[in-house]
């Protein structure tokens, strides 16, 4: 064993690095108890108005800067420079790994793994099926293993929790040997936030998560559903890449594929401007121009019927999964709204259980409108089945999960 090994064995933290396509989220964890050093957000990086927002929780310190911050790369170095401001700098010995969240590994990463120059080119080849994502969480990873070289750099997958999809859920009706050829197959994403979410609510449940079946609603600006079977993943929303499934903020989520033929042959859009049309000007922004759900329920209780249809809409998808994930499973224990909406937005959790009392869930009005930051049913107590309220915590999955993989390599 060498002495870098040696080291990492006796270091406890681990930092995470969760780059998304104009922003970084990370935290830096002490794997003994699991507690939080550090945790900030970059975002809006490559405008004028790029921000981070830096905590340190030891000394309780908070800081903001805003200005320029042209890439990833940058945004980065930025994060190194404040961890380094607290003492608790990237060149840290207590430092064992970092781990990245990426968002596409493809048919071949089912487990977290250890960076290496092959694992890189995979991720790097998966850029086509996921091009708002991979290139984002690329750029952190070098810049992270350019400030430390002797570090373990750890990829946890999105996609990983949805491996476990009958073949039945995971293929699309296509001829296979042309969906095949081209690794054409529903991959699902947030995985992350899945298992962390269905494992949580077993726990409120009291239950194992192999007796319980959960419907996940990921539901952040970036959103999916999911049918997990006693801990595993048997169906979810997303497909060969984040653009298939529930309304987002700006993705459209299912479409009949002809609206492709249909823009291109009629409307004149080349398929970059058909791309860009369905992943970043549609969802609740091309539909109501907003794609954050306060200011959509702001507009509606001003009156406003342009939002007002486009929550209507992003609803009714919503329902839609919910219904079809019951016929999945067959039972379901509990469904679990999680991520920046689903924890935070009271009316969409109240609209998506409305008149689905006949399956089992219901949502105590009272429970709904508590705010708080911790896991918590908010069905009455005599519902049939659980609606729970679960704050996903996609940056402590990794670490434990970049931690486990390197003490198991050492
Ligand atoms: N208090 C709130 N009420 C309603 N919606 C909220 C609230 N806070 C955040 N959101 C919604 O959550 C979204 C961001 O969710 P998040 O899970 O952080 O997304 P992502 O990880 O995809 O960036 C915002 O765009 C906004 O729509
Ligand atoms: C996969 C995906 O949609 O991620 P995000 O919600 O972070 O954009
Ligand atoms: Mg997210």
């Amino acid at each position: 064993m060498t002495n870098t090994v040696t080291e990492h064995l006796a270091a406890r933290r681990v930092l995470v690095l969760n780059s998304g396509s104009s922003s970084v989220k990370y935290q830096l964890l002490d794997m003994r108890d699991e507690s939080r050093l550090a945790v900030g957000l970059v975002e809006r990086i490559g405008e004028q108005t790029s921000r981070l927002k830096h905590s340190c929780l030891a000394s309780g310190d908070t800081r903001e800067r805003t200005g320029p911050i042209a890439d990833h790369d940058a945004a980065l170095k930025a994060v190194a420079e404040e961890l380094s401001r607290d003492g608790l700098g990237l060149d840290s010995p207590e430092l064992a790994a970092i781990g990245h969240r990426v968002v596409h590994g493809g048919m071949f990463f089912t487990e977290p793994t250890v960076i290496d120059d092959q694992v890189l080119a995979e991720i790097e080849r998966l850029i086509p099926v996921a091009p708002l994502h991979n290139p984002a969480n690329l750029t952190g990873i070098r810049t992270a293993m350019a400030l430390r070289p002797d570090l373990p750099q750890v990829a946890v997958f999105d996609t990983a929790f949805h491996t476990t999809m009958p073949e039945s859920a995971a293929r699309y009706a296509l001829d296979p040997k042309i969906a095949d050829r081209h690794r054409i197959r529903r991959y699902g994403f947030h995985g992350t936030s899945h298992a962390y979410v269905s494992r949580e609510t077993a726990r409120l449940l009291g239950k194992d998560p192999s007796e319980v079946n959960v419907i996940v609603l990921h539901l952040g600006n970036g959103a999916s559903a999911s049918a997990v079977e006693r801990g595993r993943c048997v169906d979810t929303s997303m497909g060969l890449t984040p653009l298939e499934g529930l309304v987002m903020g700006t993705r459209s989520g299912d479409l009949d594929p002809a609206v492709i033929f249909h823009l291109a042959r009629v409307g004149d859009m080349s398929m970059d401007e058909i791309d860009t049309l369905l992943n970043k000007r549609s969802g609740l922004f091309g539909l109501c121009g907003d794609n954050d759900m306060r200011e959509i329920r702001r507009r509606i209780d001003e009156g406003d019927e342009e939002a007002a249809l486009a929550f209507d809409i992003y609803i009714h998808r919503l329902k839609k999964y919910i219904g079809a994930y019951y016929a999945v499973l067959g039972t379901v224990d509990a469904v679990a709204f999680t991520a920046g909406v689903g924890e935070n937005a009271a009316p969409v959790r109240e609209a998506a259980i409305a008149g689905l009392e006949g399956l089992g869930p219901a949502v105590d009005p009272e429970l709904n409108a508590v705010r708080a930051d911790e896991a918590r049913l908010i069905s009455p107590k005599d519902a049939r089945v659980a609606v729970a309220v679960v704050p996903t915590d996609e940056e402590l999955e990794i670490a434990t999960q970049t931690y486990a993989l390197v003490g198991k390599n050492n």
